[in-house]
């Protein structure tokens, strides 16, 4: 069967992008995933393990209750990083601009994008398959009013900023779609349908690292404050293909 996947250079209609366009690689249609080759530098990626490194803590995730815990689900260190404070603010402002300009959305404010989180993985660290939108629960009561305003987890925009030597792929089961870590390349995937219903098919975890270390940078790009540029569409199933 002929792929329909397509690589090619986006400047998605922003001169800053013209000279150098992004690299996009499709990897899904049906969920949408794709990656950006060489999204950051080498010097940007060791910048911004050298800012996050002295503020990891264990990893926690949201756990049945709602609350947040730390478990075998995700056995990796984070630290989450806040694009206005002074030592880092040129090197994670231009990041998240940059995100703006290949995603078309919202991320800089912080009602459209979360701080960034960064996350280190040890040699068997992982992260047990998941989604990352977070507002299941149908009781209104569970959620903050911030998470209310906000809404929930629109897009992942994921940064490897190291290589890893072996194991520590994302996959994505229901989609059918491994990605290996490479420094630099980022995975960009709609969590929600342009309703703003959760799409089940975006489930994915990160593989064991059998061998090295394995650093990720998130930036989680919330519903709400995208409703000009993406409109929620006639169904509840439409979806989102771009950039
Ligand atoms: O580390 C990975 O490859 C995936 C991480 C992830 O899914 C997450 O942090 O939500
Ligand atoms: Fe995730």
């Amino acid at each position: 069967m002929e792929s329909r996947l397509t690589c090619r250079h986006v400047t998605a209609g922003a001169s800053y992008l013209t000279l150098m366009p992004l690299r996009l690689e499709e990897m899904s249609l049906d969920p949408y995933i794709v990656v950006f080759r060489d999204f950051l530098t080498e010097a940007q990626t060791e910048a911004i393990k050298g800012i996050a490194k002295p503020r990891l803590t264990t990893s926690r995730h949201r756990g049945p209750g709602g609350n947040f815990i730390s478990s075998m689900v995700r056995t990796s260190s984070t630290a989450w990083l806040r694009e206005s404070v002074d030592d880092r603010k040129k090197l994670l402002v231009n990041m998240t601009r940059k995100i703006e300009f290949a995603t078309g959305l919202h991320a800089l404010e912080s009602s459209a994008g979360e701080d960034y989180q960064v996350a280190n993985y040890g040699i068997g660290g992982l992260y047990v398959t998941h989604t990352d939108y977070l507002m299941i629960n149908p009781d209104p009561r569970a959620y903050t009013p911030w998470e209310h305003f906000m809404g929930d987890r629109f897009a992942t925009f994921m940064v490897y900023l190291s290589d890893v030597e072996a194991g520590g792929a994302t996959v994505f089961p229901r989609a059918g779609v491994t990605i290996w870590p490479k420094r630099g390349s980022a995975a960009f995937w709609w969590n929600l349908y342009r309703s703003g219903a959760g799409d089940e098919n975006t489930r994915h975890g990160a593989c064991p690292v059998l061998h090295g270390s394995k650093w990720i940078s998130n930036k989680w790009i919330h519903y709400n404050d995208q409703f000009k540029q993406y409109k929620c569409g006639v169904n509840t199933w439409d979806k989102q293909m771009v950039p």
